[in-house]
């Protein structure tokens, strides 16, 4: 695993290849490019961070090693150019440099591209600012008077530690002037320190609560690889609520004892993890270092930096943690591991959850994947012995699994224009009745998924997408959910022209919003979806009101199912339990039982039991049936025995290819290229070229084709060789997605 060997040559001058060393730099196009060492610079060891010159711009790159470097057409010396500058940051490390070519030789995205998901932040590469401090000065300077303001200053400074003039300002209550003044006048003197602060490290003497048994088996099992350090990869498999957290929180407090190790926590949609941070502050008496596309540039080059020098021990964030220059990592956690957000659908296009397990690897550090409803892959993983799995079967404390039904909405339908059976309507009755909390679950955001001419029949489409225009009526416009377009809700049909002729058509959460608002008039009603909530702020208090129980109704999208704790909770409502299972692909089945199992899973973790309703058209489908019978097992393992049967993931490979453009012919040309150099290996086969169900986006044309091989041995030299291979057509971009999730 680890070379140092190679990793610690230092990039010298020898007779034939004066002082060159490779750059890799965060550009989308290309590898390691070289450059010439000047002599001011003297050596370089890989990994360091460097301004070179690129096209006319200065660029921050990376001192990439030889090793493993496909052959390009070197330049002889006098073409090169030189390294600028070193900057004062410490070198990538060793495993992070083979991460980045790993993802790179994997998901067939140029080394440049994986590396800048690692600088993404060209702030945390320049100095940090400094701010004036201040301490102490000559305080015995008898021509100064002693005021009582000034008095009051003087007593905050006399600890020693430099404050900033608002600081000291605030907490002796007087004017940031008053400050100023006695540093003119040398009774506080100034020192210069980085804006940013340094993050306080966990508290490891504080203890986590008493474990149960099964808590304790798994905790054990953890606790030992941290200790043993090295590569060993976990699935923690436990039902929804069985504590899970204060599992994998003892693996963490192991690698904090050792001086210097980090930890990485990767989360789905991190904005929405408050109450995920508030037990994390219980157990470790801080606030770990959190990392998303959200927070801001002075907090992200904060964090960028400390992760760089060791100082930020945890980190929390999105899939783009991972590329973070962690320092020694000791532990990863992958927590709700069959997210589907885990994978990135723009750029790169990887998978967090698997790159975690390489990053692990390459570490040679535990992980542990985390979950109430594991992806097959990592089942399959576990059964195959790759993975070890630890499974907890019950609820924390007297807390036991909601009990699950269903309504038969053919037998039981609700009324016309409503959404709700009067089967559910009696039950959210009797819940409000007992002061318990209801939660509605429709993965649909606004008002109605479609509006249509009742005169013609026009339906309102995206002027720039192959999609409908969603109403959202709590904006009063009409949105696009591929592209972000929005336009006023037109009073008159587009095409007949007739007024008063527009319906919406099925429901969206603010649809049964207005329909739960007019049956129970006084109960408090939230809608949360990524439409309300906006920022990591309002989301936390929304949560936080939630559980407390100042809301007597929510109304969610998938967005409210992920791990939160709700005690008052007990009914939960699925309005269309079929929905993730029309149109399905591969993982339909799957996606729709994890996120039944996890909304179901908010009902009951207290005292109170939970009981689930699911609202169905299709009450022998398989993936209802597993729900209501509590058999996850069986329909896990027939998915399994589908997938094998027909070699699919992860018993077979698929390779999406995604051609896309603003002129269809050409994009059906470039598709015709690709289908004319196909590859006709044994065992591997090649659909389409085949317009992609969402045709046009943004503009563009869009046509998908799939490599499907049935062995599990990797396909990408196939396929790097077949669009090597291939004629390219101008104006058509191609994608390669690897382990595709997304089929649209
Ligand atoms: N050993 C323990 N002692 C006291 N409380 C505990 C213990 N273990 C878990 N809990 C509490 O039980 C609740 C459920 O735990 P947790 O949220 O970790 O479950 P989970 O397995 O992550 O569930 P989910 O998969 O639904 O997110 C939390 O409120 C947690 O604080
Ligand atoms: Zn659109």
């Amino acid at each position: 695993m680890a070379q140092s060997h190679l990793f610690d040559r230092q990039e010298k001058a020898t007779a034939s290849n004066p002082c060159r060393v490779k750059v890799l730099l965060p550009v989308p196009f290309s590898g390691p490019l070289d450059y010439l060492l000047p002599a001011t610079i003297g050596e370089l060891h890989a990994g360091s961070l460097v301004k070179v010159p690129l096209s006319g711009r200065i660029v921050v790159g990376v001192v990439w090693p030889f090793k493993n470097q496909p052959e390009q057409k070197t330049l002889p010396d006098n073409k090169l150019k030189y390294v600028l500058e070193t900057i004062d940051l410490l070198p990538f490390p060793e495993d992070l440099i083979e991460f980045v070519d790993w993802v790179s030789a994997y998901t067939l995205a140029p080394q440049g591209a994986v590396l800048k998901m690692c600088l993404s932040c060209p702030q945390a590469l320049e100095p940090v600012p400094v701010k004036h401090h201040y301490i102490a000065g000559n305080i015995d300077d008898p021509a100064q008077r002693i005021t009582s303001g000034r008095e009051k200053v003087l007593n905050i400074v006399a600890d020693g530690i430099p404050r900033t003039a608002a600081d000291i300002a605030a907490k002796a209550a007087v004017g940031e002037s008053v400050v100023r003044a006695m540093a003119t006048k040398a009774m506080l003197s100034v020192v210069d320190l980085p804006v940013d602060s340094p993050f306080r490290q966990p508290d490891i003497t504080l203890t986590g609560p008493v474990l149960s048994s099964e808590q304790e088996v798994a905790a054990l099992a953890i606790r030992a690889a941290v200790w043993v350090q090295g590569f060993k990869p976990f699935l923690l498999d436990g039902v929804t609520g069985s504590g899970k957290t204060e599992v994998y929180f003892e693996g963490l407090a192991e690698a904090l004892q050792v001086p210097g190790a980090q930890v990485l926590v990767l989360v789905p949609e991190i904005a929405l993890t408050s109450q995920w941070l508030e037990r994390f502050e219980d157990r470790f008496g801080v606030a770990p270092a959190i990392w998303h596309s959200d927070i801001g540039t002075a907090e992200r080059r904060r964090v960028w930096r400390a992760v760089s020098s060791g100082d930020a021990r945890v980190v929390v964030g999105a899939r783009s943690a991972l590329f973070l220059p962690f320092r020694q990592l000791g532990f990863i956690v992958v927590d709700e591991e069959h997210d589907p957000s885990f994978k990135q659908e723009e750029g790169v296009l990887y998978h967090a959850r698997d790159m975690a397990v390489v990053r692990a690897k390459l570490a040679a550090c535990p992980l542990v994947l985390a979950s109430a409803t594991p992806s097959i892959e990592t089942l399959v993983n576990a059964k195959e012995g790759r993975y070890e799995a630890l499974i907890m079967r019950e609820r924390h404390g007297s807390a036991v699994l909601p009990e699950m039904k269903f309504i038969d909405m053919r037998a039981e339908p609700p009324e016309a224009g409503m959404w709700l059976s009067p089967i559910l309507v009696k039950e959210i009755e009797a819940t409000l009745a007992a002061r318990e909390q209801v939660m509605l679950f429709l993965n649909r955001r606004g008002y109605a998924p479609l509006t249509l001419c009742r005169t013609c029949g026009h339906r309102i489409e995206c002027p720039s997408c192959s999609a409908w225009l969603v109403e959202h009526r709590f904006k009063r416009e009409l949105q696009c959910h591929h592209c972000g377009h929005t336009e006023e809700i037109p009073k008159a049909c587009p095409t007949c022209k007739k007024e008063e002729t527009l319906v919406a058509c099925g429901p969206g959460v603010e649809r049964l919003f207005e329909e739960v608002i007019a049956r129970f008039p006084t109960a408090k009603v939230s809608v949360v979806t990524s439409d309300t909530m906006t920022s990591p702020t309002s989301t936390g208090q929304m949560i936080a009101q939630i559980a407390e129980g100042g809301v007597d109704i929510i109304i969610g999208t998938q967005i409210v199912t992920k791990g939160y704790h709700f005690p008052g909770l007990t009914l939960v409502g699925v309005v269309d339990a079929d929905l993730g299972l029309r149109g399905g692909d591969l993982r339909a089945g799957e996606r729709t039982f994890q996120q039944l199992v996890q909304v179901s899973g908010r009902a009951g973790r207290a005292e109170k039991k939970g009981r689930v309703y699911l609202q169905t058209y299709e009450p022998e489908h398989p993936v209802v049936a597993a729900l209501l019978s509590g058999d996850s097992e069986s329909f896990l393992e027939l998915e399994q025995s589908i997938r094998q049967s027909h070699a699919m993931p992860p018993y077979g490979r698929l390779v999406a290819i995604i051609l896309s453009g603003p002129d269809i012919g050409a994009v059906i040309e470039q598709g015709r290229a690709l289908a004319a150099t196909a590859p006709a290996e044994d065992g591997i086969a090649v659909v389409g070229p085949a317009p992609a169900p969402l045709t046009r986006v943004r503009g563009q044309y869009r046509f998908r084709m799939l490599l499907h091989s049935r062995s599990r041995d990797k396909v990408q030299g196939i396929v790097s060789e077949w669009v090597r291979r291939s004629k390219k057509i101008k104006g058509v971009r191609l994608r390669v997605d690897i382990d595709p999730y997304s089929f649209m």
